[in-house]
């Protein structure tokens, strides 16, 4: 039996919390730096409050403009757990609001990831959980299916499986398979250390900035006039 389209899958492979933790206050930049520069969920997902991001998906296929796959992942995730939800980019009509995500809140869950539309923005930019979304609008959604749980999902320009590892902050988020995970977090923590060394070295005025000097430029074959234009 497969009904492709319209299906729950109700386990998640997990990493341990062990290693999601190691990700834990690590900027989303150095992450992705860290990872070559790829593997960002695009632009036009943007967060709603304050609130950083840690945890692994709970994935959602929706039906454009609905929202009855998503109230049963609230009721299916686990503390820890992120939703994201694939709503194929479209911001017609919100998919979640202030009744839904205080129930996430309840669970104990990390947060959601919405490629799609929220509402009730006021109360959500208050709230002490991680929301991203790519629009917002008053417009309600239905709630009639069909839907997927637990597949993968495109979530801005990103595969999601369910159990990758989601780091979000106010850049925007990262997605890490956990197999790469404990090499990810290591490089990526030098990197937070490294650019603490320098930001020490911008007021100790000690910043080697001599990839930038006149000669450098020359160089590289820049003209340097020393005249007005
Ligand atoms: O009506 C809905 O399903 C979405 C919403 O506004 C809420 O959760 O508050
Ligand atoms: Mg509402």
């Amino acid at each position: 039996m497969s009904n492709a389209g319209f299906r729950i899958y109700t386990k998640v492979n997990r990493p341990s919390k062990e290693v999601v933790e190691l990700f834990r206050g690590l900027p989303a930049a150095n992450i992705a730096d860290v990872m070559n520069r790829f593997f960002c969920v695009d632009a036009r997902i943007k967060p709603l409050n304050d609130t950083p991001l840690l945890g692994t998906a709970f994935t959602v296929r929706a039906r454009i403009g609905d929202n009855r796959m998503f109230h049963k992942a609230i009721d299916l995730a686990q503390p820890g757990d992120v939703i994201v939800v694939d709503v194929q980019g479209d911001i017609t009509n919100s998919v979640t609001g202030e009744i839904m995500m205080r129930q996430v809140l309840k669970k104990g869950l990390a947060g959601v990831v919405i490629d799609g539309a929220v509402r009730d923005a006021d109360a959500l930019k208050k709230m002490d959980l991680a929301i991203y979304a790519a629009g917002i609008t008053p417009k309600g959604p239905y709630k009639d299916g069909p839907g997927e749980i637990n597949v993968p999902v495109s979530c801005g320009g990103m595969v999601v499986n369910p159990g990758d590892i989601l780091v979000g902050d106010g850049d925007g988020i990262v997605v890490i398979s956990p197999r790469d995970a404990e090499v990810i977090a290591a490089k990526a923590k030098a990197k937070s250390d490294a650019e603490h060394k320098t930001f020490k070295a911008i007021e100790a005025g000690t910043l080697d900035r001599s990839a930038y000097s006149d000669e450098a430029f020359t160089k590289s074959g820049c003209e340097i006039i020393d005249d007005c234009y």
